[in-house]
């Protein structure tokens, strides 16, 4: 097998973000619970509550693609594959990832819908409340798929939210069997408890069918595809069937199990939690981007928790600090 080009390349919602603050009672107010992330299904139903939000700050977002802008400000080599459509918002996340150095060809989409976003309430104790509309990333063809890519890639990164929709879910079905066929390592987070309740079906035949190596899951995600309350039993029953469970628990920090091997890491403290969106998604980067160094499972879990402290330090989900730096500083 070929040493690989790209450390990372990922499958995932191309997503803008749109960052606000609200408080508890405007949240109750538009009827969403709050913490969770719920789909808008128009763009005119994303402009109605465009229009009930206060000012805003646009940063550039998705799941996936915030993992490897992790990745990829780490000093990893990134690819990510995601569908825009040919308007502003889409040019300005294709802008976002490249000028970090991340590898981003996926054609854009012409007309309807437009790039998706994600209008995000941030209440004052730094929690988030996301509502989406996935637009042109729902309709990413399997076509878009770029093989050459994904086989020359340490590890394929999928995320759970795009499962949701019919094309994408064939292409990254599509994106697995290449990167296997390839030797390569797939790695999956199961994003949400909605993808559980509407695919867990599809994630477990994906572990039974021994498809994924490393899998990312909080603990309602775990609880939810393990069918039980019973943290330990879930783990063990999950990370029975994957060789990396790695389960991030909030304040309480993340563990993970492979091989057998179990090792757990603290959260990192910070001053202030300001925006816990996109937490996950910089743990994945810090914990990728240490098993594609080749660190050891204590040291990739401390990466994924030192990167999950920048990212819920400041409004947003990309990096904003020197990534390298705060790893030198933690890692060594
Ligand atoms: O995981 C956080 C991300 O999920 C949503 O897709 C938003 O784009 C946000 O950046």
């Amino acid at each position: 097998m070929s040493t690989p080009t790209y450390d990372v390349v990922a499958i995932g919602n191309a997503i803008v973000d749109i960052l606000a603050s609200a408080d508890d009672a405007f949240i109750a107010e538009i009827g969403v619970a709050k913490g969770s992330m719920q789909l808008m299904f128009s763009s005119e139903e994303a402009d109605a509550l465009y229009a009930k939000m206060g000012p805003g700050m646009e940063i550039s977002g998705g799941s996936a693609a915030n993992t490897v802008a992790g990745v990829a400000a780490l000093g990893g080599k990134c690819g990510f594959i995601g569908q825009v459509a040919d308007d502003q918002l889409g040019q300005v996340f294709a802008h976002d990832v490249r000028s970090i150095g991340i590898e981003f060809a996926t054609p854009v989409r012409a007309g309807d819908p437009t790039t998706g976003r994600c209008l995000i309430f941030v209440t004052p104790d730094g929690q988030r409340t996301m509502n989406t509309f996935l637009g042109a990333g729902q309709f990413l063809p399997a076509a878009a798929i770029d093989t050459a890519m994904i086989a020359d890639s340490a590890i394929l990164y999928l995320e759970g939210y795009l499962w949701d929709p019919e094309e994408p879910r064939a292409a990254m079905r599509a994106a697995i069997d290449c990167a296997r066929g390839a030797g390569r390592k797939v790695a999956f987070t199961l994003s949400d408890v909605f993808c559980i309740s509407r695919h867990g079906g599809d994630f477990r035949q994906l572990l039974s069918d021994g498809l994924i190596d490393i899998l990312f899951a909080n603990e309602s995600e775990l609880a939810a595809l393990a069918e039980t309350e019973d943290f330990d039993a879930a783990v063990a029953k999950i990370s029975a069937q994957v060789p990396t469970l790695v389960v991030t628990r909030g304040e309480h920090g993340a563990c993970a199990i492979q091989n057998g091997a179990r090792a757990e890491v603290k959260a990192e403290p910070i001053a202030k939690v300001v925006d816990t969106t996109g937490a996950g998604d910089l743990f994945a980067a810090g914990f990728l981007h240490g098993q594609a160094q080749g660190y050891d499972l204590n040291a990739s879990l401390k990466l994924g928790a030192v990167c999950a402290a920048e990212i819920i330090s400041h409004v947003g989900a990309r990096p904003m600090v020197d990534m390298k730096a705060l790893a030198a500083k933690h890692i060594g």
